[in-house]
């Protein structure tokens, strides 16, 4: 009797259904991007939507379920747009919680599973096809991609002083293999050997760096196929060039990627309100201008309305919350901090969120300042600031309301960015 036969499943053919777990929970550290890594833009898509579309055509592969970073909705949502055969779950704190939390909602119908970092998003159909392959042999529970080392690697360990890692001992090199994704798995196999992890703590969890290690540890055999350089691992801000030649490379040899790859920009709007300040001698700031014969704003900072509304559109645009999120009681740098400044600190936020800013828009209405002489003079000064085109108009409201009466200003703006690579 086979392992296989022992853990009750029976392989009939090489079109069994299988899944296909994308762990894409992680925070992304040592790229250091600010967003979590599987969200970061390489020539206008995500790292997990690249992993998702070199997937989506391998008929074998039933549903895919994306590990989203847990307590941030926005990559969930990014991935509804491929339908039902995607669905998502919330990660867990290192990638061996995450991929239980994927297998916790794995269909139970599926003969195989396949583990994939999101970070490996260039991996090519090819390679889940070779893994898949594998797996359909009758002797095969546990299959990786792997490709020869070309450093000597050793095994270190301290010193007598402890102060310095020496050479413990230095494997052969042709016995050394550098360990990819997707990993494939018999899913009762892979679901028993992550059952004996149960009562790990998230300290221990965070030592197991592969699914493969795990299974070996629970006695199955790993098959080892050839790998493929286009299954780089993004860790590094130097690996975002090779993705971004990867990316390139796909899209001169595959035409429908090409037309698919369309970069769709996003709007976002923001308004604020300021009331006129009861103190004569308040400065009045507006678009980034002073205007000496008006009598300011009230507010905590200059009140510049027209500044404030473009800063909450620019961040509603690339989905990275708003002003309170980014100038609240963490940033103390910014209390009081002049339009101008929080504009240009929120045009770094967004390009640093992966976005590029097509142009800002802003209409006023209040009754003071008079701002059509200065208009030209606004929009350079807010162009500026965001290395962007911002436009703003004013009018006031025939005489109705606050704004009419002379009591406040309300400012409303739309912001357009777009999906750019790092
Ligand atoms: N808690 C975690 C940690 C990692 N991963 C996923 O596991 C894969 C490999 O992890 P790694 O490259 O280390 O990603 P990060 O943990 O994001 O990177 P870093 O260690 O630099 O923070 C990635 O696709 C990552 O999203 C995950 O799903 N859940
Ligand atoms: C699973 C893996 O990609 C195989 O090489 C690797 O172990 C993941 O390591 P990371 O530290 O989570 O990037």
């Amino acid at each position: 009797m086979t392992r296989h036969d022992k853990l009750g499943a029976v392989k009939q053919s090489e079109a069994q259904n299988s899944s296909l777990i994308l762990v894409a929970a992680g925070m992304g550290t040592r790229l250091g991007a600010g967003i979590p890594k599987a969200m970061v833009q390489v020539a206008g898509k995500s790292l997990a939507e690249h992993a998702v579309d070199r997937i989506l055509g391998i008929g074998q592969i039933t549903e895919i379920i994306v590990v989203t970073p847990p307590k941030d909705e926005r990559l969930a949502a990014a991935m509804a747009q491929y339908g039902e055969r995607v669905r998502t779950v919330p990660g867990g704190a290192s990638r061996a919680a995450s991929v239980r939390a994927g297998l916790a909602v794995a269909s139970s119908e599926a003969a195989n599973i396949l583990v994939h970092d999101a970070a490996r998003a260039f991996a090519p159909a090819e390679l889940h096809e070779r893994v898949l392959h594998a797996l359909a042999d009758e002797q095969c529970n546990a299959v990786i991609p792997a490709l020869d080392v070309t450093d000597t690697i050793c095994v270190v360990q301290p010193d007598a002083s402890g102060e310095h890692e020496i050479i413990k001992e230095t494997p052969a090199r042709s016995t050394l293999r550098a360990v990819q994704t997707p990993q494939g798995f018999d899913a009762a196999l892979l679901r028993a050997a992550h059952a004996r992890l149960d009562s790990c703590t998230e300290a221990e969890l965070e030592l197991v760096t592969d699914d493969a290690s795990i299974v070996r540890a629970f006695g199955a055999e790993v098959q080892v196929l050839p790998g493929s350089q286009q299954a780089l691992k993004v860790t590094y801000p130097e690996d975002l060039d090779a993705a971004g030649k990867l990316a390139a490379s796909h899209l001169a040899s595959n035409p429908s990627a090409k037309e698919e790859a369309m970069i769709l920009p996003r709007v976002g709007n923001g308004i604020d309100v300021h009331a006129v300040s009861d103190d004569p001698a308040r400065e009045m700031w507006l678009a980034g201008l002073h205007f000496p014969d008006d009598i300011g704003l009230s507010g905590h900072s200059d009140g510049d309305a027209v500044a404030h509304a473009a800063c909450d559109a620019l961040f509603s645009a690339a989905g990275i919350g708003d002003l309170g999120t980014h100038f609240g009681v963490d940033r103390p740098e910014f209390a009081g901090a002049s339009g101008v400044s929080l504009i240009a600190e929120a045009a770094r936020l967004v390009r640093e969120a992966g976005f590029e800013i097509g142009n800002v828009s802003v209409q006023f209405v209040g009754r003071r300042p008079r701002f059509a002489a200065r208009r030209e003079e606004a929009n350079a000064v807010l162009s500026a600031a965001i290395g962007a085109p911002v436009s703003v108009i004013a009018t006031t409201s025939d005489g109705l309301g606050y704004e009419g009466e002379g009591k406040g200003v309300t400012a409303y703006a739309t912001a357009l960015v777009y999906p750019v690579s790092h």
